[in-house]
């Protein structure tokens, strides 16, 4: 193949990363100079937005713009980070590979609190995403909420201005812009679920075109690939529209997916999950798992949660 491949993606400093980080991969692995690969970026809908996502309709904010990009061919790849991939995608476009997860956990970030438990009555907390909102909710009625929105950096910013008591952020993000010291305490995966896909990179193509196809299929990472498909499964069983609250975590070990998926109202007052464990060694059998429990948490929870759809 003669011509390079662009890559495509937003311009926050953790999108940068890990576009480069492609790049790198990309390189290593076809023999071929990074200069091959350019990264070129795209400002999204999500990047020029204040307030709360969904007050702008939620979905694909983050990754619009990069597949109208790849569609009209001003790129050859977009990457993402998946947690915030629609679940139904685009019908010239596909996912070809997903690189091995980072730590998938939320971190608890507070410049006066040791531990997310040391936080006082009535604190008030700094986030935007609805998910962590009723999560926290559910443990502690008594929490206090403010938007914080903008880059890591940003955040962390406001942190130290004390615009609030606490944030959250995901690990992942922190660890790769090796941030990992802003992590005050890691919250542990039976206290927070992480959101569907939280910590993976995704990345996309156009379906026709066979020499990317090519270049990306080695990057991919089996057990990451089954567990986050699993667990977008169950996000699209239960509601694709990013306005309620939903998580869930799949861990592959070669054989057996543990699962773990719940959907919580938005002020934390009823939580429905459910957790299963099965053989699975493909995307078919991730994906069946992840579907199925969605739609028995969706029976579950009825009409006590408010869809928003
Ligand atoms: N919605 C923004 C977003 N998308 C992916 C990440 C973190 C990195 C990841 O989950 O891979 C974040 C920020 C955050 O939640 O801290």
């Amino acid at each position: 193949m003669q011509h390079g491949l662009t890559i495509g993606t937003r311009g926050s400093p953790l999108a940068l990363y890990q576009a480069h980080l492609v790049q790198r991969l990309l390189a290593e692995t076809s023999g071929r100079p990074a200069q091959d690969f350019p990264v070129r970026i795209l400002k999204t809908s999500g990047d020029r937005l204040k307030g709360h996502l969904r007050d702008f309709g939620g979905k694909g904010l983050f990754t619009k713009e990069l597949e109208e990009a790849l569609m009209s061919g001003d790129i050859d790849i977009a990457v993402h980070s998946m947690k915030d991939v629609p679940t139904v995608g685009q019908e010239s476009l596909e996912i070809s590979a997903i690189l091995p997860r980072e730590d998938p956990r939320d971190a608890f970030i507070s410049k006066k609190y040791a531990k997310l438990d040391d936080l006082p009555e009535g604190a008030l907390v700094g986030s935007a995403s609805i998910r962590r909102r009723a999560q926290l909710s559910a443990m502690r009625p008594d929490i206090q909420y403010c938007l914080l929105r903008g880059n890591v950096g940003t955040r962390l910013q406001k942190l130290s201005d004390e615009v609030c008591d606490a944030t959250f952020l995901a690990c992942a993000g922190l660890k790769r812009l090796e941030q990992e010291d802003a992590i005050t305490e890691a919250i542990s995966t039976e206290r927070m679920l992480p959101a569907p896909a939280q910590g993976a990179i995704g990345i996309e193509i156009r379906k026709s075109d066979e020499a990317a196809k090519g270049l990306i299929r080695p990057l991919n990472c089996k057990a990451s690939e089954l567990c986050i498909t699993a667990e977008r499964a169950f996000l699209r069983a239960l509601d694709g529209s990013c306005r309620t609250p939903i998580a869930a975590l799949a861990v592959w070990d070669g054989k057996l997916m543990n699962f773990k998926g719940e959907v919580v109202a938005k002020d934390g007052s009823a939580r429905f999950g459910n957790e299963d464990t099965a053989a699975v060694s493909n995307s078919i059998e991730a994906y069946d798992l992840g579907y199925g429990l969605g739609q028995t948490v969706r029976k579950a929870a009825g009409q006590h949660i408010d869809w928003d759809e």
